[in-house]
This record gives C-alpha cells, structure tokens and sequence, in this order.
C-alpha cells in the first residue's frame, strides 16, 4: 500500500519532517528485520519499545534503524511497522539498544520489501541498498546506548572548526567523535574516548555538547535550498514541445511514465534540466540516474552547473564521509536533486517528483550480483509508489520500453548539425582495418582531425594458439581463451581475472611454436598510432582506465585539437564532442555470434550510440562501419539510422520466439564445482517447478566460469511474471530448506540482462 502518495498539496505542506509513521500511543512493538546477511533470518522479529515511547514518540516509525540484540550478537534492524502487540508475550521480547539518529524514509522500506519480492533476495540485502553509507561501523559504537545519547551543539561544531576556542586535546577528540553523529557515553568509553563525568559537564556548561533521550534524536540541518537555476541554452521548438508533455505530466497525481525518444544530440540533458527544474519550483525532489557516473562526467557537470548545491551525487567511488555527507544533504532536504548511478534510487529523497533514466538502454542498470535488480524495473515501481514521473531516455530505447511506455521524440540534433551517413563495409579479419578505414583515417591525419574508433575487446589478442595442435591457451578455471595483454606480459581471463606469463610452450603439446590470432584494442592502438602519426591516440578501455578512471582519457581527447580516441564501447557512451570527424567501428558484429535475444539490439545501439558522437557543431562527419555481414538486420537499420523500423522489425521476431517484452524472463542458474552435479540439480528444479505448474526450458549448460559447472533454467511468464514468480519462489524456498541440491548452488535473476 502506497502510504506516501497524496496530494501535491500535502507534499509541498509536509516538508518540515521526513515522515515518519506517528507511532499510536499504545504501540510498544516495533516489527524488525535484523540486517544480517544470512539467509535464515528472513523474516521480522519482534522487539519492546516501551522506553522509546511517550514524550517526542513521533521520531520512532516505519524506516527507523535500530541496533538490537540477535541471540549474542547485535545488528542493525529496521523498523518495518509499530503494532500494539506481538503474538509472542511481553516477557519474552528484548528490547533494542538505541535508536539511531539517521533513518530512512518510510517510502524507501516499502520499496526494499517489495524488490525482494520481485529480485527473489532477502528483505536484509534489499535494505543494505538505501542504509546510510558506512552506518554499520558507527552503529557499532552506538551499540551500547541505553539511556541518553550525547550530540553535539551548533555552538559545538563552530568551536570544533575554530582554531582560537579553548579547548583540550581530550576535548577537541571528544567533540570530533560527536562530529559525526550523536553517540552514547557508554560508546564514547568504547571507543577509547571516556571522559569523567565532570569534563563533560563542563562541555555541557559551555553549551558545545547536549544530552538527548534516545527516541527523540532528530535529524539535524534540515533547511531547503533550491540553488542556483541557471537558463542558458534556448530550447529548440522540439524540446519546448516535449517539455510541455513532461510538465502536463507532472502536474497528474499518477503521472504514466515517458519514454523520451531523441535522437544522439538532440539535447536530452536539456530537457531533463528543465524539467527537474519545473519539478523543484513544486517543492518535489528528483533522481537523476546515469548508466555509470565515471562515463557521464558531463551529464553530472551539467546538473551541478544548472542546480549548484542542490546536487547531491551518490557513488561507490566517493571517499565514504564524503558519500555519507551527500546522504545526509538529501536525506534533510538541503539537496533536492540526487545525481547517481543504479543505487541512487535508494537515495532517502522526499516528495519525490521525478526519477530520470538516461540512456535507458544500457547494461549497466542492472545489477549482477544479489540483489539482482533491473533499476529500470524499480524506477518505474518507485516512480509509482511515489507519484512521480519517471522519464526515461535514449536515442536507442530498449524494444521492452517502446512497448511499455509512452513516446516523446525529438528527431533533430539541438545545435543543428546533421546525424552523419553510415556506411556498412566488409571485413572478415576482425580485428584488422579496411581499406576504406584506412583511407579516412588517412583524411583525418591530413586535415588533422578527430576521430573516434571502436573495437569492442581489449587486450592485445584475444587468443594464443597452438600452431602444431590447434589448442587455444585456456584459462584453467573456466572454458574460455586466455587473452594476451603486451604490455604487461601476461595471459589474462576476462572471466575470473586468472593471468599466467607465457612460458612460450603449448601445455598441451609442448611445441614451442605459437601463434596469436585477432586483434584487440592494444594492437589496434599500435596500428592507428602509424596511420595517424603524428596526431596522438588516447586508447580508452578497462585496462587504460583502471587506475584512473575514465573521466582523464575522456578529458584529454577532448582537449587535444586533433587525435583519434580508440576504445571499447565506452568511447560510444553519451559524449559530447565538437568536431569529431570520423566515426569507425571495427568487428561490428561479433556481438552477433552470441546466443541472446538481445544480440542484435546490441548491435544496433553500439553503432547507432557511436554514430551519435560525430558530426556534432560541424558540418563535416562520416561513419564507417565493418562487418563480416554486412547484411544484418542490425546494421541495415543503423545506417540508415532507422530505430523505428528496427524495433518493429525487432518485436515481430520476439514476438514470434517469445522474449520481452511479450514475456518477462527468469532465469535460474545452477552451479556446481563437480561436474554434472549442477545439470542433475538442475533436472530436480526443472521437475519440482513442473509440478508446481511451471514450465522451465532447459537446461542448457553454460561455459564454466570461476571453477563452477554452470547450468541455466529459463521460465517465460506471461506479464505480470507476480503469479509464476511466486510458485518460483516457494520452489527454491523448501528444495533449500530440504537441502535437495546437495553442493550445487541456485540464483534466481529475474530481469536478466
Ligand atoms: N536548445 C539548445 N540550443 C542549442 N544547443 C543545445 C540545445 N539543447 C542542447 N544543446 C546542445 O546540444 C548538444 C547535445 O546535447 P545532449 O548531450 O544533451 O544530447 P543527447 O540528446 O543527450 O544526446 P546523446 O543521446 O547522444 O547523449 C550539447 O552540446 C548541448 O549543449
Ligand atoms: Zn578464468
């Protein structure tokens, strides 16, 4: 039940506080789940609050972190209810330790419980999404309060940041720890910081510390900035009628979600600024999610230019207090604007009025570990719950999304330049150029130029091979070709990070005689530097990135005035470059070989996104693209630049296999390190789901990764997948707890990617 939604005008009302659940008078049962990873938790557990209770009550509610006694040990729990009693008696619950100070929204909890629903995971794991960055450490220490917590004043802070105040070594510690966060005294003397009674008196007396009750710590720095707005560009005719589709949609209750369909160039961002704009004058907040924040470094500058502290940013990649800083700002709601990759749908944001997915067709949102969430999937379900709009976009949408959600287009480039002719060219060495490649690279030399060249594989070659045997070097933990990297000397897997020096000798034969076959972006690199000299060649790909990040090479190609950028599919993400020349992709279609749905998708966004970089504030740009079929539905549609026609086309021949969006998948993967075990257990999950009425297809064995055997079920269900999923998961839930599988383990993914 959505207890969030409301009118808009309740919103705008009710900012003062963020929304706790009021706990009834009477209730002194708090329902928890204990943050612990272990999957035999899974379920609430009841505890006492009666001292939490009577006086500033409200603090407590649904989103509240507890730290509570589990058996010996304690955990973090959050509060998913208050009820006024618990089937077990009184006498017989434990009561928690202390009340944090942060909290999450409650809006947040609903949606954790029902992504572990959906994603087949534990309520633990999905909360682990949206807690405070690194509360688990500082929990620790508070772990021990009971009575009173200890906080720190305003007059505290100013004299922690003041050079001049008079204050001790032991002092200046003590409040430095409160910095923090309230904690307990009983922490403060766990953490090595005891203080005598009398000295904290007398912190008391000079008004830099306070004494609060646990249960009526608030959250501090509530205070609302909108921040700068700037108007810069104006917009086209376009964008200003797709913007009035977005604001008339903000305006509804239950806004359906949007599909912005805009051509590369089309000024998307734009759009999105303007409408998150329209959305903070409601008094709304907003979350902005880009693919990866370390390949979106303009998107996110554009934000921050136009909104200024408003912006929060959330990312793994920011220093822990940092991220914790940025947590907090959007949590009291002096940020409203929440920029991040996937996991900042979990940001603890307020009225929310608009979730934004750029570049909605990439890989990225979904996640591949446990908890294996789609975030476009809980977008659209948080947007929901909220009554926010989700506005999703990309110049090459998913078919899934055509089929779900409204369009909006923008079919022109914003600056007026042109989407560049694409050219299909044979190539049947992947790996090496075509004539016509080199003949326009040799253009882009003279007139010293930009270029941008995709190869999608790094490393040197992709295989070393026997050449008296035939053998592929192959890595010992799974089925798969070892790839020579040159530069550091070694034979890597993509795989499971394995790498061996060459010892110059096949292990199968001995022979001494090797042969390295395809070519890679390190070779490619050598290649282009001799085509290009003396114009410079920033290679981009996970092995040039890797220490420091994407944003360098990205900067330095555009800076350079001419220079050819050569990397994997992250050169073809959402850049923004003037006078890039030349666009070339090299082994178009190798996607094409693998056995997915969604190959020729692939293939078609890699191209159509590349193509999107050229051309841009110039008149001059040219793609060329090589394939050894030129042919392919994926590439015919490209050229022509043609993603209507590719996607109508695309959703007759799902239609007529049956994937997404006609049916949603689930995938159960079996694993095992003796082989045959994980197809065994997987023929015993094929025939207990049968019976359950579910039909699975499979199994079929995958390669081996990481040492494991892999077999893969796949359930087709028809929308909505709630019914089927349901049957899946008590299936999975007594084959375990029956411990049916022997050693092979299980994961369900729902909405594989
Ligand atoms: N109304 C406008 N007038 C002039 N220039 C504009 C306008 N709107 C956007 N632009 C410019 O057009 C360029 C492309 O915009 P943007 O990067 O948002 O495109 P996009 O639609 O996100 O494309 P892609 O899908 O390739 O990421 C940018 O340099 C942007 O500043
Ligand atoms: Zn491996």
């Amino acid at each position: 039940m959505d207890r969030e939604a409301g009118t808009v005008g309740e919103r705008a009302n009710n900012r003062e506080r963020p929304a706790p659940v009021t706990a009834p008078a009477e209730a002194v049962i708090a329902r928890v789940y204990p943050l612990l990873s272990t999957r035999a938790v899974d379920r609430p557990f009841d505890y006492l609050v009666d001292t939490f209770v009577g006086g500033d009550a409200g603090e407590l509610g649904r989103g509240s972190l507890l730290v509570v006694p589990f058996g010996r040990e304690r955990a973090i729990g959050v509060v998913v209810e208050l009820l006024r009693e618990s089937e077990l008696p009184r006498s017989r619950l434990r009561r928690p330790l202390a009340l944090l100070a942060e909290s999450l929204p409650s809006s947040l909890v609903e949606l954790c419980l029902w992504l572990a629903e959906r994603y087949c995971t534990t309520p633990a794991r999905a909360f682990a999404l949206a807690l405070p960055p690194g509360l688990t450490a500082r929990a620790r220490r508070q772990g021990t309060a009971r009575r009173a917590l200890l906080e720190l004043t305003e007059a505290g802070r100013q004299a922690l940041g003041a050079a001049n105040q008079r204050l001790g070594a032991r002092q200046r510690e003590l409040l430095a720890a409160l910095a923090d966060g309230p904690l307990a005294t009983e922490a403060l003397a766990e953490a090595g910081l005891a203080a005598t009674r009398e000295s904290l008196r007398r912190l008391e007396r000079r008004g830099l510390v306070r004494r609060r009750p646990v249960g009526t710590v608030a959250l501090r720095g509530r205070g609302i900035a909108v921040g700068r707005l700037l108007r810069d560009a104006v917009p086209t005719a376009a964008q200003r009628k797709a913007l009035e589709v977005i604001e008339a949609r903000l305006s509804e209750p239950q806004p359906a979600p949007l599909l912005l369909h805009g051509v590369t160039g089309s000024g998307k961002t734009e759009v999105y600024l303007r409408a998150a704009e329209s959305c903070l004058e409601q008094g709304r907040s907003v979350i902005v999610l880009v693919p990866e924040i370390a390949l979106a470094p303009q998107t996110v500058a554009r934000f921050e230019a136009r909104f200024g502290d408003a912006v929060a940013v959330l990312h793994s990649g920011l220093e822990q207090a940092v991220r914790r800083g940025e947590w907090q700002r959007l949590r009291s709601g002096a940020a409203r604007v929440c920029v991040g990759a996937r996991s900042a749908l979990f940001a603890p944001c307020e009225q929310l009025g608009l979730v934004i997915v750029d570049e909605e067709h990439d890989d990225a949102y979904k996640q591949q570990q446990d908890p294996r969430y789609d975030a476009r999937r809980v977008a659209e379900e948080l947007a929901r719950r909220a009554g926010a709009l989700l506005l999703a976009g990309s110049a090459t949408p998913r078919v899934e999304s055509f089929a779900r959600w409204q369009r909006v287009a923008l079919q022109e480039r914003a600056d007026g330049s042109r989407l560049p002719p694409v050219e299909v060219v044979r190539s049947e060495a992947h790996g090496r150029l075509a004539q016509a490649a080199i003949d326009a690279l040799e253009e882009v030399r003279t007139r010293r130029a930009k270029a941008i060249v995709l190869l999608n594989r790094r490393g040197y070659a992709p295989y070393a091979a026997c050449r008296s045997c035939g053998r592929a070097l192959g890595c010992p933990n799974c089925d798969v070709a070892l790839v020579w990297h040159r530069a550091v000397r070694l034979l890597r897997c993509h795989h499971c990070g394995y790498a061996e020096r060459p010892t110059g000798r096949c292990p199968s034969c001995g022979s001494v005689s090797l042969v390295l076959g395809g070519a890679g972006t390190e070779q490619l690199e050598q290649a282009l530097a001799a085509l290009v000299d003396p114009l410079p060649v920033f290679r981009l790909d996970a092995d040039t990135s890797a220490a420091t990040g994407p944003a360098r090479v990205l900067a330095a190609f555009e800076r350079a005035e001419a220079g050819v950028l050569l990397g994997t599919q992250m050169v073809a993400k959402g850049h923004d470059f003037a006078g890039v020349e030349l666009g070339l992709v090299v082994a178009a279609d190798a996607a094409l070989a693998l056995p997915d749905h969604r190959a020729q998708e692939r293939v078609f966004q890699l191209v159509t996104q590349l193509a999107g970089r050229v051309g841009r504030g110039s008149q001059r740009g040219r793609v060329i693209v090589q394939a050894s079929d030129p042919q392919a539905r994926a590439l015919r549609y490209a050229a022509r630049h043609d993603a209507d026609g590719f996607v109508s086309e695309e959703l007759e021949w799902r239609r007529a296999l049956g994937y997404p969006p006609f049916v949603e998948l689930i995938e159960i993967e079996l694993g095992s390190a003796t082989a045959g075990a994980e197809l065994a257990a997987a023929e015993r999950v094929r025939s207990e789901l049968a019976q359950a009425g579910v039909a699975a297809l499979g199994p079929a064995p995958l390669f081996r990764r990481a040492g494991k055997f892999r077999a893969r079920l796949v359930v087709k269900a028809e929308p909505p997948a709630e019914h089927k999923l349901q049957a899946i998961r008590e299936v999975v839930a007594e084959l375990a707890r029956a411990r049916a599988l022997g050693e092979a383990t299980l994961v369900v993914d729902v909405d594989p990617c």
